[in-house]
């Protein structure tokens, strides 16, 4: 399949690994990776009667080939996430081992571009708080586009190093690190990351790992659980910094995984994690073990009175604001020194308060718009969110149009319209349009505008 070879250290760690399994391994990495999604719960658009489940997510499903996903309207809606389905084992985990019917605060501490983000998002109770951290300022864009058109309004945005966090000491209930690492389990479908490979590399890898996880550990509550991931195969990295988690004040919590599914259970100083190998799932190379924080020591957490630089926004707008939303007592509105406005969830405020005085660069609520004079400028992420009202005007698109929706083409209709409409395809919303007579101008934001070609599709 690959024209690049495998490294060489990389195979002889493999055959001492796997054994009498070895060559089933090998021969899996010539074959095509599998293509799998996970449907959003609140945006289902998607027929998935006809589809392969993934076994260890309700929500996860193959595809019998690859679309050109970018040029499917469902996809840039936010219908689902284009994810391997290894990774989707994060879910099964949590359902085992969190309480997720009550509110948690939950933090993914290496988030980028927010597959387990929008997993989390997901099977999270609504009152809950999603704190989406990336330290690579570049990727949180992308970050923050994946969790737009997943419409949760209870999620920050953070572009941090994990040591910034220090004064959240205590503060959540589960941290997910899905850390960097040499990246093994991605050869098949990523050949490239075979040239970044290097025994140098899989050591300072397990080094920054186990650094990001000392920052990692203090935040968590008394019983917070920590959940540890790789895309790696490597002990150096998965089983060693398992075990050294272990032997620093948490105790590792075992799964009950069907032996059917074929997850491979390793275990180290008696601290057990789990590793999917191509060979066994239909997936890519993953590892994820479970912790359970021991000590008791949280500390008590002021919390400040107001947001550092919100303003809350004027009765009038207030008055508008909240027609654009679905529960919208639950709201509370403010503006931010640049003019945008923002919903804030009444549930987290105290919470967004503590998160506002901790950390510097981050973006909370839902982004709801601008106001020009006495006009309002909803926002994309606002005609994207589950929180929006559901009796809003909107226009339902062909196929074609929706695409040239998002080639951010300017659209006729038969009637003259006036004003805010939805474009939507399907029944779920894409983004805006406003109604100047026979034409409607289109909001997608510039940065949104698919480049390809839509002719041919
Ligand atoms: C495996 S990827 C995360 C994938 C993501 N969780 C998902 O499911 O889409 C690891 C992330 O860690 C980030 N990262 C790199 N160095 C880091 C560091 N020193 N501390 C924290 N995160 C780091 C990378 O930028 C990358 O986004």
């Amino acid at each position: 399949m690959s024209d690049i070879p495998l490294p060489a250290q990389f195979r002889h760690q493999m055959a001492q690994q796997l054994g009498a399994d070895y060559a089933a391994f090998l021969a899996s990495l010539q074959q095509s990776p599998p293509i799998s999604i996970r449907v959003n719960p609140q945006k289902m658009a998607l027929p998935t009667a006809d589809l392969e489940p993934v076994l260890w997510c309700s929500e996860g499903f193959y595809l019998p080939e690859r679309p050109v996903f970018t040029l499917d309207p469902l996809f840039q809606a936010g219908a689902f996430y284009v994810q391997e389905a290894s990774s989707m084992l994060v879910a099964e985990a949590l359902r085992q081992t969190a309480r997720l019917k009550r509110p948690l605060r939950v933090l993914d501490l290496c988030a980028a571009p927010g597959g387990k983000s929008t997993l989390l998002a997901s099977l999270l109770n609504a009152d809950s708080l999603l704190v989406c951290n990336e330290v690579i300022r570049s990727r949180i864009p992308v970050l923050k586009e994946n969790m737009e058109k997943w419409g949760h309004p209870n999620v920050v945005i953070s572009n941090h190093d994990p040591e910034d966090f220090k004064s959240l000491n205590g503060f959540f209930d589960v941290v997910l690190v899905d850390a960097p690492c040499s990246g093994e389990g991605l050869f098949r479908k990523d050949p490239e990351a075979m040239l970044e490979w290097s025994p140098d590399s899989v050591v300072f890898c397990a080094a920054r790992q186990q650094r990001i996880l000392t920052a990692a550990t203090p935040l968590l509550c008394d019983d917070g659980l920590l959940l540890y991931s790789t895309c790696t195969y490597n002990d150096e990295e998965n089983s060693q910094n398992a075990a050294w988690l272990s032997k620093h004040g948490f105790e590792n919590v075992p799964l009950d995984l069907p032996e059917s599914w074929g997850i491979a259970e390793k275990t180290l100083d008696q601290t057990v994690g789990y590793q999917c190998y191509p060979h066994r799932v239909t997936g890519e190379g993953f590892f994820l073990s479970v912790f359970k924080k021991k000590q008791r020591s949280s500390p008590e957490m002021g919390v400040p009175r107001s947001f550092r630089s919100l303003k809350p926004v004027r009765n009038w707008q207030e008055k508008i604001l909240k027609t654009f939303l679905k529960n919208s007592d639950a709201f509370s509105f403010y503006v931010k020194p640049n003019e945008d406005v923002f919903a804030i969830p009444e549930t987290l405020s105290a919470d967004l308060r503590v998160l506002d005085a901790a950390l510097h660069n981050k973006g909370f609520g839902l982004e709801m718009g601008t106001f020009k004079g006495d006009d309002f400028i909803p926002s994309h992420a606002l005609a994207l969110s589950n929180a929006l009202a559901e009796n809003l005007p909107g226009i339902e698109l062909s196929k074609e149009d929706a695409l040239r929706y998002f080639k951010k083409e300017n659209l006729v209709l038969n009637e003259p319209v006036k004003g805010w409409l939805l474009a939507r395809y399907n029944g779920l919303n894409l983004g805006w349009l406003k109604g100047v007579g026979n034409r409607v101008n289109n909001y997608l934001p510039k940065e949104w505008r698919i480049r390809m070609d839509i002719k041919e599709y």
